[in-house]
């Protein structure tokens, strides 16, 4: 459905890196990382809103570039920001987006209007975050998009709306023939509906894996300081020693319970964990590996 290879694009002061990473047809990958990292970037890269260094970007198989009019009716985009015309209502904006879409299915957008509760007369401008946010959803799912992309979907919204969102998108992927990118600081949401996690830390792919085996592989190690001698050091990510012992991130949790033995305590890390550990200056920071 997605297949980026290595990608690179250079902004004064921040660099994507030759990333690569795929997404197949029936998944949900997430795109973690925190601010500033890329991941904006890369989603604007991959709708070609703005133009890569270097690299390439397949979707449905075709350069995104070239086959861009036919890739783009067969994608659902959500973007972080709303981008409708303000003083437009639902119906008004609705019906100026839906000549775009060859498959734009009028009874299908109907049914998420009523679903989304969504007040077809009320301006954009008068909109809350959460029902902006469900107009752009509803939009995106009206023309029987494959591929559903969006940057940051659930931010700042409560979690009852959240929730809502998240059910939508899980019911959608019980389609075998759709899948779902979306960017995200928000490690919950993909903790419930997420199968794959792409996590990018300053430009650079940290790992793109199953969310199982993530969880499966990372641990978080705590013991006593003394146990940490200079040729242990190396494999620890994010470590801080305080004055009651250390704490630190592993990727192979076996490899650990070797090592130590059972005077280290050896806990299962959430994607939040995994994130933070990753990206924080720690006594011994590892920023990739
Ligand atoms: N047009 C631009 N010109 C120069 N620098 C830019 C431009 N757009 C983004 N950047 C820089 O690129 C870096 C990555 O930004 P990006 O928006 O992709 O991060 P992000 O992971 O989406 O962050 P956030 O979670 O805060 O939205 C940032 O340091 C940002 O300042």
């Amino acid at each position: 459905m997605l297949e980026i290879t290595n990608l690179s694009k250079k902004y004064k002061g921040f660099s994507l890196k030759d990333i690569s990473f795929t997404l197949e047809k029936g998944y949900i990958m997430g795109f973690i990382g925190p601010n500033g990292a890329g991941k904006s970037t890369t989603i604007k890269l991959i709708m070609n809103l703005i133009k890569k260094d270097s690299g390439q970007i397949n979707i449905f198989g075709l350069d995104h570039k070239k086959h861009e009019l036919e890739i783009k009716q067969r994608i659902g985009f959500v973007y972080d920001e709303n981008h409708f015309y303000e003083e437009l209502t639902i119906h008004e904006m609705k019906e100026m987006i839906r000549p775009f879409y060859r498959k734009w299915d009028e009874g299908l957008f109907q049914q998420y209007v009523k679903e989304f509760r969504l007040p077809l007369k009320k301006r954009i401008k008068d909109l809350s975050k959460g029902m902006k946010m469900k107009f752009s959803l509803a939009v995106a799912l009206s023309h029987h998009a494959e591929l559903l992309i969006m940057d940051e979907p659930t931010s700042g919204l409560d979690p009852v709306v959240r929730s809502e969102i998240l059910e939508v998108l899980q019911a959608l992927l019980e389609d075998e023939n759709k899948s779902i990118f979306f960017s995200t600081h928000i490690t919950s949401d993909l903790e419930k509906i997420a199968d794959y996690i792409t996590f990018i830390n300053n430009g650079e792919i940290i790992f793109s894996k199953t969310k199982d085996e993530v969880i499966e592989e990372y641990c978080l190690v705590k013991g006593s300081n003394e146990l940490l001698t200079d040729h242990q050091l190396g494999d620890l990510i994010g470590l801080r020693k305080k004055a009651y012992g250390f704490e630190a991130m592993a990727v192979n949790k076996r490899q650990i319970r070797e090592r130590f033995g059972n005077s280290v305590i050896i806990e299962k890390p959430s994607l939040e964990d995994i994130m933070v550990f990753s990206t924080r200056r720690g006594d011994n920071h590892v920023s990739s590996y």
